[in-house]
């Protein structure tokens, strides 16, 4: 079977910046890898060619055996993958409960068909309000996302993730700005709700965070992937404890 994303030779270049340097990764279905490396390295530019936001210069991007590179973001929604962004992304001028409603159409763009019955349009509402319930969202359905805190807000971009049910998730620094009571409760959830039955990157600073849900850690310094492997094992490599940590400091 095919994994659930390979990636091979990836380059990204901004103008003079190589951003990713003949990047290759692979990620097992089911499977949940932490992204990490030291500001600039080119952990959002990897995401962002995954997701579609940008297109690779060279290499090559396989969803379950097909190749998506340069595909726009919008089509390779509908293909699984689902992503949040390092300052949330949601839909402002719709309510907090119409963002999961476009989040689940996003995926799946025949599915109002599908809602024209009664019954099946009324399992769809109540599967959408169970999402925010999740978070306590529910009685908030109807407010603006502008009325939600920062924590809200990542909250209701992780319920827009689940609402696409996608085989991908690609979470961006989830946790920035959270207290560790938040960072927590957050890692629950990501445990509990999203990870089970999908594959998953998540890049974030805060590295018990990733180690509580990523047996598998793979670092970036300057483009280049420089480790990938057991977390426990990437963690305590010498290379990378001087390229994310600085020297001395660990
Ligand atoms: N749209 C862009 N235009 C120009 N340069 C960019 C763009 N996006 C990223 N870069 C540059 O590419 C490099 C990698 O950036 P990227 O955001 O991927 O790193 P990162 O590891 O996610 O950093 P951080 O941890 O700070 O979010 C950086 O030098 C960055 O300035």
């Amino acid at each position: 079977m095919a994994a659930a994303l390979e990636v091979a030779g990836l380059t990204c270049r901004f103008g003079g910046v190589t951003a990713l340097d003949r990047v290759d990764l692979a990620l097992a279905r089911g499977e949940a890898l932490g992204l990490i490396g030291p500001n600039g390295s080119g952990k959002t530019s990897l995401l962002n060619v995954v997701s579609g936001h940008h297109a690779p210069e060279t290499g090559s991007v396989r969803l379950g055996g097909r190749e998506i590179a340069g595909l726009p973001s919008d089509r390779i929604a509908t293909l699984g993958v689902a992503r949040t962004f390092q300052t949330p992304r949601v839909l402002t001028r719709l309510t907090v409960f119409e963002n999961l409603r476009a989040a689940r159409h996003a995926r799946a763009p025949g599915i109002e068909m599908l809602w024209q019955a009664r019954a099946a349009r009324r399992r769809e509402r109540e599967r959408l309000l169970s999402l925010l319930a999740l978070f306590g969202l529910e009685g908030k359905a109807h407010d603006m996302p502008d009325a939600l805190t920062l924590m809200e807000l990542r909250e209701l971009e992780i319920a827009r993730v689940l609402a696409a049910d996608p085989a991908l998730i690609l979470l961006d620094e989830p946790a920035a700005g959270m207290t560790e009571a938040e960072t927590d409760r957050l890692a629950r959830t990501v445990a509990t709700h999203l990870l089970p039955g999908r594959s998953a990157i998540i890049i974030e600073h805060k590295v018990t965070f990733v180690t509580a849900l990523c047996k598998r850690i793979a670092v970036l310094d300057a483009g280049r992937k420089i480790a990938d492997g057991r977390a426990t094992d990437v963690l305590a490599g010498s290379a990378v404890r001087q390229s994310y940590f600085g020297a001395g400091t660990c």
